[in-house]
């Protein structure tokens, strides 16, 4: 699709806008709808939100669900498992379990306005997301109140039909969508039916009809289209549709076979809700929370709650995996500034331990380290590993595995480095779940591409120089590593043939993403890793 800058809805040039604040900086921002009045607000109210200690809030407008998987309660978790505050405004009352919704308890729109003054006129909420709106003034009293109060982001999870295939809004809350909310919306995320529902009727039965729905939804108003896939009939794969305006991604993840899929929705949508909050992007955002779903989903496959058709499922697995490991917090792309990667033949050489070059390199200013032990025995790998994990995390740096998932889950590592022929980074993530680390080497935009699709974290491309440490490596230049720089919004690291000599060059390449530099032999092919690590480290600093 072609990539102008005209308004879907009604031909209209959007308005240049200023930068948004470094705090939140959301690209679609960048370009107002013309017909979207509170866009506008929203810019303006930029100037005021640089309080950087501000802390990351979603409020919720949704329906509470008695049974605790969906609705409010699920948009509690999923901000609590995301480190996100959220505050709450609930629009009705189910009566729910997992084998359905008994009943339903509409609140007048004027509590209903009433909570949202109480919240918005008092704490500052970046992102709103909004769950069921049971009735037409409902949805015209939040969407009144959202133009008196600046907010950065609206995420409308367009709830009509629960999972367990109960109506939840009647018809006329349709009217009160497409006229009021959806314009004022940056991302709507419906599923199969209920993106049916907004556009009439009109049956979706193939992913190529889920891109048209989401085009269509798009000429509706708001800003980005998330179409849910789950539902759709004879796929192996959960296929979702992302429409930015400008192009379709489809991002694709294994069907998890599992009853606890109750509230995957307002999971979703939350989970965008919060990632917008912290500051990602929207494609980032929407990865993150695809990637979120699918772990818990994957993690609470066994769970057994209630007797009903369909469980709830296990916000908080992060903090189950392993919790006596001091495993750091999520990726920080300047964290590849001085990435060092080892060698086993070239410690065989030096005669030294791996835990004794990886201590070295970390004194010496390494920002990240990956264990490349291709001829290790696993059960001498292991132990390493576990070594040098307590090096690095006693200087702060994260360790990441070369190839092993294995080695990596059973260490508790950081992550893990995969390359073209190695285990698939889609399924590296489905086994390490979303707060670990995932690397790809990529060559080319294409792969560039399908490391973001795959829930890659970060890019490690060359070899930019001839390199004597892999055999057969294709040397690709400062072209070809400007090319992938250019083809991803991923980080990138430059590999390949890097020491004193040419690293600045590397650097000064001067992509915004290119975020350092990985070396095997410049550091660990030399009598003195320590000196060597300090003075590459100085060079690209
Ligand atoms: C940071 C970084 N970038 C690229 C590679 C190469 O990975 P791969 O292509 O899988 O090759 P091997 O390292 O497994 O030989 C890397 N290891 N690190
Ligand atoms: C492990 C590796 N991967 C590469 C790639 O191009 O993906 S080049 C490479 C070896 C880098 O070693 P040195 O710093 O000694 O040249
Ligand atoms: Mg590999």
């Amino acid at each position: 699709m072609a990539t102008q800058l005209l308004c879907m809805c009604c031909g209209a040039q959007p308005q240049p806008q200023p930068q948004a604040a470094p705090f939140m900086r959301f690209p679609f921002w960048n370009s107002v709808h013309p017909k979207n009045p509170t866009s506008v607000v929203r810019v303006q109210a930029e100037a005021a939100d640089m309080n950087m200690n501000s802390i990351p809030h979603v409020l919720s407008v949704a329906g509470s669900d008695s049974g605790g998987g969906a609705g409010i309660q699920a948009d509690l978790k999923t901000c609590a498992a995301r480190r996100v505050y959220c505050s709450t405004v609930i629009t009705a009352v189910t009566a729910q379990n997992t084998a359905g919704v008994q009943g339903l308890n509409i609140l007048p729109e004027d509590f209903v306005a009433d909570q949202l003054h109480s919240v918005l006129s008092d704490m500052h909420v970046h992102v709103v997301k909004t769950g069921m709106l049971p009735s037409l003034n409902i949805v015209k009293v939040l969407c009144q109140t959202l133009r008196k109060f600046p907010i950065k982001a609206l995420v409308v999870d367009p709830v009509m039909i629960s999972t367990s295939g109960d109506v939840l809004v009647g018809p006329s809350v349709l009217a009160g969508f497409l006229e009021e909310l959806l314009p004022m919306t940056d991302i709507v995320t419906p599923n199969i039916k209920e993106a049916s529902v907004l556009l009439g009727g009109v049956p979706l039965k193939s992913v190529s009809d889920m891109r048209t729905a989401a085009k269509l939804i798009h000429d509706l108003g708001p800003r980005n289209v998330l179409v849910k896939g789950g539902d759709l009939p004879n796929s192996l794969d959960a296929i979702d549709v992302f429409f930015d305006g400008e192009e379709f991604y489809e991002l694709c993840s294994p069907r998890v076979n599992t009853r606890n899929s109750h509230g995957t929705g307002c999971t979703l949508a939350s989970c965008i809700a919060a990632e917008l909050a912290k500051g990602s992007s929207m494609l980032s955002a929407v990865k993150t929370a695809k990637h979120f779903i699918e772990a818990a989903l994957d993690y609470s496959r066994d769970m057994t709650i209630g007797n009903g058709a369909q469980g709830p499922f296990d916000h908080f697995l992060a903090l189950n995996i392993n919790q006596s490991s001091c495993r750091l917090n999520r990726f920080n792309p300047n964290d590849l500034l001085l990435y060092a990667v080892t060698d086993s033949a070239m410690n065989r050489k030096w005669g030294r331990s791996i835990a004794e070059a990886v201590k070295a390199a970390v004194e010496g200013g390494a920002t990240i380290v990956q264990l490349r032990e291709k001829d290790a025995e696993t059960r001498d790998f292991l132990e390493a590993a576990k070594v040098c994990l307590e090096i690095c995390h006693s200087y702060g740096v994260p360790l990441l595995i070369n190839d092993r998932i294995d080695v990596a889950l059973a260490c508790d590592a950081d992550g893990v480095h995969v390359g073209q022929s190695d285990m698939p980074a889609r399924l590296a993530r489905t086994l390490l779940g979303p707060e670990k680390i995932i690397g790809v080497s990529c060559k080319t935009p294409e792969q560039a591409h399908q490391a973001w699709i795959d829930g890659a974290d970060y890019i490690g491309c060359g070899g930019v120089y001839p390199t004597n440490t892999k055999a057969n490596n294709r040397t690709i230049g400062l072209e070809g590593l400007k090319e992938v720089c250019l083809a991803s919004t991923l980080p990138v690291v430059a590999i390949g043939g890097i020491g004193l000599s040419n690293a600045r060059e590397v650097m000064k390449l001067g992509a915004p993403n290119l975020n350092g530099v990985a070396v095997v032999s410049a550091l660990f092919d030399r009598e003195c890793i320590l000196t060597e690590t300090r003075n590459l480290h100085a060079l690209v600093s």
